[in-house]
């Protein structure tokens, strides 16, 4: 039996942004048709219910504004103006009531749950699709009853937490903010569950199968779409494969950068952090940065990066800063700089002199960076210029001694930092960025000064999107050179051809690409539109 409801459940287990495109009222509907509390006539609600645990009731809303997108913040923003923008706050607007506030306690279950539940998705779905009486029931469930059964669901299974607790609490959940009917479905498939476990178990199965079968159970088995590991078992072999996507299920792990320019130096941080009790361990890559692994809400609360004291940045991101190496005195021009990690960390290597322009396309992204130089007291030295930089690079007759171009790309190096991003990518997105990258190379290429450096850098871990560009870029332009990374990153992350590669699998860092170019300096092409 539980064979044959794993092969429905693989099949049926797609429900990708399947509300995204809806409109406003279909989403109502589906949130509110049933719902007790669901003030639809926009009646003031302060319906206050205590038996309901908060962490579970903010996971809810949380896990629907993310699945739905635009049109449910819209519905948000319609329902709640005034009201506050609390976390609570959306909750009643949402389902209708209130719970007691939340803890500390609970804000990092609900960072834990909200994240694991997207990772997760294909294979929470799988089990509950599992679960179903038929897929039809499965594919027409409304998007909160789903919500819910995906967090006790991820409690049990990833979380381990105790099985009938879980249950109680979403189906209690589930009654007051949708109707007992509903509560008694999530006890149902959450109960049916301990009796079966028929979950990883069973998908193994289908790894006997042709590629395509394979595929699709890795897919479940690790939570990602099957096009990224169909590409992964092509491009890394399957047992690498499989150790990417542990990765990028894990916990994400993060640095932080001291901001030397505000004399804090990465002692001041150690000291901060062992005051706060943040376990926290140096960089060996990066002398500015300190890693930790749990405590990122207490650095927050604790304010020092609303200060501009210091800043989170993956140090596979440093490594491309100090891949270009910007010294006092250079002008430099970062092409795609916003929201501005590198700029500023770049800017903090220039101790005063020299000028960083700092182009991008996106206004808001770029409002954030002016705003994050302010604080961090390196505005003196960067110039911030709103532009495409396909029209830019032919009209600016300046040429720079060095020039970043941290390219969009598909960010599938950073799948574990942006949990939501997995289901967001599809695969045509990458022809797309390609041309959007050869073009940006180009443009940017003009800018340079002879003898200066091209540094091209991406967040992705696909030779499409990385070697595979450097080498179509340099087929094209002869006046440019390898300049292998070597002198600037330690060997273990120079790849052949000298480009810099930091593996999530090896490094334990996000995945991120670079390759450093000089252009010749008796190059006579430097004019505009050559
Ligand atoms: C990978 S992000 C840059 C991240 C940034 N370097 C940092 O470290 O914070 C890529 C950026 O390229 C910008 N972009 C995309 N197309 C562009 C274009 N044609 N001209 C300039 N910027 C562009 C996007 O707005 C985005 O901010």
């Amino acid at each position: 039996m539980a064979e044959t409801l794993v092969f429905r459940a693989i099949k049926s287990t797609e429900r990708d942004g399947a509300s995204k495109t809806k409109p406003l009222k279909y989403i109502r509907r589906r949130i509110g048709q049933h719902s007790e509390g669901f003030h639809e006539s926009g009646k003031k609600v302060s319906k206050v219910n205590l038996e309901v645990s908060p962490h579970r009731a903010v996971c809810a809303v949380r896990l629907m504004r993310i699945e739905l997108g635009g049109a449910f913040a819209d519905l948000l923003n319609e329902k709640g103006k005034g009201s506050g923008s609390n976390e609570m706050g959306y909750v009643e607007r949402t389902l209708g009531f209130r719970t007691r506030p939340l803890d500390d306690r609970d804000l990092r279950l609900v960072t834990d749950i909200v994240g694991g539940a997207i990772r997760w998705r294909r294979y929470l779905d799988h089990l509950i699709a599992s679960l179903c009486h038929s897929q039809k029931m499965f594919e027409g469930m409304e998007p909160l009853l789903l919500q819910i059964l995906r967090i006790g669901f991820y409690e049990i299974v990833k979380l381990d937490m105790p099985p009938y607790a879980v249950v109680d609490e979403n189906v209690r959940l589930a009654k007051v903010a949708l109707r007992p009917g509903a509560g008694n479905m999530v006890n149902g498939i959450l109960r049916k569950w301990f009796c079966l476990r028929c979950d990883s178990f069973c998908i193994a199965g289908f790894l006997e199968g042709d590629d395509r079968a394979k595929a699709r159970a890795l897919a479940t088995i690790y939570s990602h779409p099957v096009w990224m590991v169909r590409r992964w078992i092509k491009q890394l072999g399957q047992e690498v494969a499989e150790k990417f996507m542990t990765w990028n299920n894990s916990d994400p792990h993060f640095s932080i950068r001291a901001n030397i320019v505000k004399d804090f130096t990465r002692a001041d941080l150690v000291e901060q952090l062992t005051m706060l009790k943040v376990p926290h361990k140096l960089s060996p890559h990066l002398d500015d940065f300190v890693r930790i692994s749990t405590g990122m809400q207490i650095v927050i609360q604790a304010g020092l990066l609303k200060q501009g004291l210091c800043s989170v940045q993956d140090e596979s991101a440093g490594l491309v800063v100090s891949i270009l190496d910007p010294q006092p005195g250079e002008t430099i021009i970062d092409c795609c700089a916003a929201p501005g990690g590198k700029t500023l960390f770049m800017a903090s290597r220039l101790r005063g002199q020299g000028v960083i322009s700092a182009i991008d396309i996106n206004e808001g992204r770029l409002r954030i960076l002016k705003e994050s130089a302010i604080l961090h007291e390196v505005d003196g030295v960067i110039n911030i210029i709103h532009a495409d930089l396909r029209e830019f690079a032919g009209n600016d007759p300046v040429k720079y001694d060095k020039v970043l171009l941290d390219a969009p790309c598909s960010g599938l190096g950073v799948l574990s930092k942006r949990a939501d991003l997995r289901w967001n990518r599809k695969l045509e997105d990458i022809e797309v960025l390609k041309k959007l990258q050869d073009e940006l190379l180009d443009a940017a290429s003009m800018l340079v000064k002879p003898g200066g450096v091209l540094v091209y850098s991406t967040c992705s871990i696909d030779p499409e999107e990385n070697e595979e560009r450097v080498e179509a870029f340099l087929a094209k332009h002869s006046e440019f050179n390898i300049d292998p990374v070597d002198r600037y990153v330690t060997r273990d992350f120079v790849m052949k051809r000298g480009f810099y590669f930091s593996n999530p699998v090896v490094h334990s860092l996000d995945g991120s690409f670079a390759a450093r170019l000089v252009r010749s300096s008796n190059d006579k092409f430097s004019l505009p539109n050559q």
